[in-house]
């Protein structure tokens, strides 16, 4: 009999649907109420799309594993959707472990900034890097977020801050897209930080009249594909007219919107994204309640950086408050020099416990509200008929270990799958 089917993952004690009636997102109750099917079984096609989910008696009735390329018993395991990691900077030069030491003393990240160090020490060597050595170390990063569950990861230039820099931040991830397995979602940061020795107007006027412009022509002739546009929004960075500027101009041309908000101060840049249609809003630990319902009718994403506030001893993002105004809570790693975490699973597990998120909210803001925030909850973040066969097989017999497990994902997750694709064996066989 002729194969049909890539892969059938089958008999898994819980797989963890997400949603089931093709919800681009869950908000207020529903994130409660996950879809978990108890002993179930997954078919992915050979397009890499899942064909069913569903009981396992009725799923291996329909689909004979003679039709499957391969087949995973996943007796004893759980099968969720591939994590999202909704905010990254992945590119770039020169490690920054000397300003961890400084922070440990006191230092704030805008004290390590104006100093000169912070994102202008790493715009100094990611200028001075070899295309081929970014690409080398975005790999290697991009390997270890796969290993530790994501499957779809947002890609931020942003250590450029001219556009010979940021093309190149750009084109580097584009090679990425194109050569790896994992799904990228790419967003150009021109305005990241005012570059040494200009204005807020100069790089404003920079980032309006010649990298965007010039990004548009790139773009165009199809060398370049770039899904968002962000803006550092915060005093001493950006003002409210500089992002509004230049937000408006990326939107113009096709781009979503997705920035860094009321991190260190209160902004309304929240009420700004609100109002420009932003598909999401990051860090937020400054946000107004006024702000929160203005996301809140726009459907604007919160994307919740646990690492950073933990990392930099900044008051917590008041996700309680958001998930009760009915904000679409997502969550992201925010992987950078300054916050120097590829896992997923850490970051929902910062988010339990400093955020008081529950395991099925932060289990949500990792894969469905992610996808949102990205654009791509009609192909990614559930385990839905039609979308990508992208999944996670875990060690264990309820998903929740991959949460509860402080710093453990390495032992917990065994397989990662992307369209139907084993990327990732961790041969180990543990029971619980
Ligand atoms: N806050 C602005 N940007 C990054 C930090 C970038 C850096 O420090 O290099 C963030 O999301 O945390
Ligand atoms: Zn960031």
């Amino acid at each position: 009999m002729p194969t049909k089917y890539r892969l059938l993952v089958k008999n898994a004690s819980q797989v963890v649907v997400i949603c089931s009636n093709g919800e681009k997102y869950l908000q207020k109750d529903a994130v409660q109420n996950l879809c978990v099917v108890d002993n179930g079984s997954v078919v992915i096609g050979c397009d890499g799309l899942i064909k069913a989910v569903g009981p396992s008696d009725d799923v291996q009735a329909e689909y004979p594993e003679e039709l499957f390329e391969k087949v995973i018993d996943a007796t004893g395991m759980c099968v969720i959707p591939g994590l999202v990691d909704a905010h990254t900077h992945p590119v770039w030069a020169g490690d920054r472990v000397h300003e961890f030491a400084m922070k440990l003393a006191g230092a704030s990240y805008m004290d390590v900034h104006r100093a000169g160090g912070g994102i202008h020490f790493t715009v100094e060597h990611t200028r001075a890097a070899a295309a081929p050595d970014l690409l080398a170390s975005l790999t290697a990063r991009l390997g270890r977020m796969l290993r530790a569950g994501s499957t779809l990861v947002e890609c931020k230039s942003g250590y450029g801050l001219e556009l010979e820099t940021e093309v190149k931040m750009l084109e580097v991830i584009e090679k990425a897209r194109r050569s790896l397995p994992i799904n990228i979602s790419s967003t150009y940061c021109g305005a990241h930080a005012v570059p040494r020795g200009k204005t807020v107007a100069e790089a404003t006027e920079d980032v309006l009249r010649v990298q965007l412009p010039a990004l548009r022509r790139r773009i165009t002739a199809g060398d370049l594909r770039v899904d968002n546009i962000d803006v550092f929004c915060e005093r001493g960075v950006f003002d409210l007219d500089a992002t509004r500027a230049i937000l408006q101009a990326g939107r113009d041309m096709g781009l979503h919107i997705n920035f860094h908000g009321d991190e260190l101060h209160p902004m309304n840049s929240a009420q700004l994204g609100a109002e420009l249609g932003a598909l999401a809003i990051s860090h937020l630990e400054e946000v107004t309640d006024e702000g929160i319902a203005a996301m809140a009718t726009a459907k604007t994403a919160a994307v919740l950086l646990p690492t950073t506030a933990y990392i930099l001893r900044l008051p917590q993002p008041r996700a309680r408050a958001m998930l009760e105004a009915g904000l679409i809570v997502a969550l992201g790693s925010d992987f950078n020099p300054n916050a120097y975490c590829c896992s997923m699973p850490l970051v929902m597990h910062l988010a339990c416990v400093n955020m008081r998120m529950t395991m099925p909210e932060a289990l949500v803001g990792a894969t469905i509200n992610a996808a949102y925030a990205l654009g791509r909850s009609d192909t990614h973040g559930s385990l839905e008929a039609g979308k990508h066969g992208d999944l996670v097989v875990l060690n264990c017999r309820r998903w929740e270990h991959l949460i509860y497990q402080l710093g453990g994902h390495h032992e917990v997750i065994r397989y990662v799958i992307i369209k139907g694709s084993v990327v990732h064996d961790n041969d180990h066989t543990l029971a619980f």
